[in-house]
């Protein structure tokens, strides 16, 4: 469990980055902080693993304070992706993939094979171990940077919309993938993107922030469609606009099917028991 207590974040220019923000992330499931640009959602994800400190206030993973941890060992013991992948561009995949495993003292053969164990999970061809990054797709430098993230097989994962460079047909395909690994793994996931429909397919737990991580609703995402906390909040998830306003409609056939803002038809209604 990852919690947040009355924390604030002033950058020394004086922006307001965080203010008084409260959360707690439950272990094992995947939370998704969601707003728009400079909401201080990149602030809230690596106050997490010590890059930036906050003004005030104290995170805690299981009841610890990050404040008492050795920064660059935390660091190191929690798995972080960022956008572009973050990859070293002069070093292969598979070198790029033990680099943590390495400075935590593994052995190069085993941290070869943990490498190649963890390219296998996100779906990678073991042939491209060998090839630099700018050899391979943006997708597939992103899976290189999720692999990385796994291979010292933290507990915790930290992202960064790191989706957020990708075509939106790759980014389905990535996103599908990490709702796979997740059910495989289970790990605490705090997932940063300003896309409504990226954060309520993929969290478990949304957090939707507004300026200085001001929290405007928290919770599932059936939670927040069905009772949107504000105007706010309604707005931002698009409760009047395109596939989440469906108006129901009769046709010839006798069927009730449901309508999209947009006048396409998204479904047919069935009547159950759910
Ligand atoms: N090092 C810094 N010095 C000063 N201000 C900063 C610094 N880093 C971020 N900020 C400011 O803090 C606020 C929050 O930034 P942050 O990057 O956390 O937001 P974000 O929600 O992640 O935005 P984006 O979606 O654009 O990445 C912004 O106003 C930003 O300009």
């Amino acid at each position: 469990m990852i919690e947040f207590r009355s924390v604030t974040k002033t950058y020394p220019d004086g922006t307001h980055a965080v203010a008084d923000f409260d959360l707690v992330v439950p272990p094992h499931r995947t939370t998704v902080l969601v707003g728009s640009s400079g909401s201080g959602k990149t602030t809230l994800l690596r106050m997490i693993n010590r890059m930036v400190e906050p003004t005030s206030g104290s995170i805690e993973i299981d009841g610890e304070p990050v404040a008492d941890r050795d920064p660059v060992k935390l660091r190191r013991s929690i798995g972080y992706v960022l956008q572009n992948g973050g990859l070293l561009p002069h070093q292969r995949v598979i070198d790029n993939v033990t680099t943590v495993l390495r400075l935590d003292g593994v052995p190069k053969a085993a941290a070869r094979e943990r490498a190649h164990e963890v390219l296998d999970v996100v779906g990678l061809d073991a042939a491209l171990a060998q090839r630099y990054p700018s050899q391979l797709s943006g997708g597939q430098q992103q899976r290189v940077g999720v692999a990385r993230a796994l291979a010292a097989d933290p507990n915790i994962l930290l992202m960064d919309e790191p989706f957020g460079a990708v075509d939106p047909i790759v980014r389905a395909e990535l996103q599908t993938e990490t709702l796979r690994l997740q059910q495989e793994l289970h790990k605490t996931v705090v997932f940063v993107t300003h896309d409504i429909d990226e954060a309520f397919l993929l969290g478990d737990q949304v957090v939707i922030l507004e300026k200085s991580a001001a929290v405007a609703q928290i919770g599932s995402p059936s939670e927040i469609i069905e009772n949107p906390a504000s105007e706010f909040v309604a707005s931002f998830i698009g409760v009047e606009r395109g596939a989440r306003a469906l108006h129901t409609r009769a046709t010839d056939q006798g069927t009730t099917v449901l309508v999209d803002a947009n006048g396409r038809t998204q479904g047919v209604l069935v009547e159950d028991d759910r």
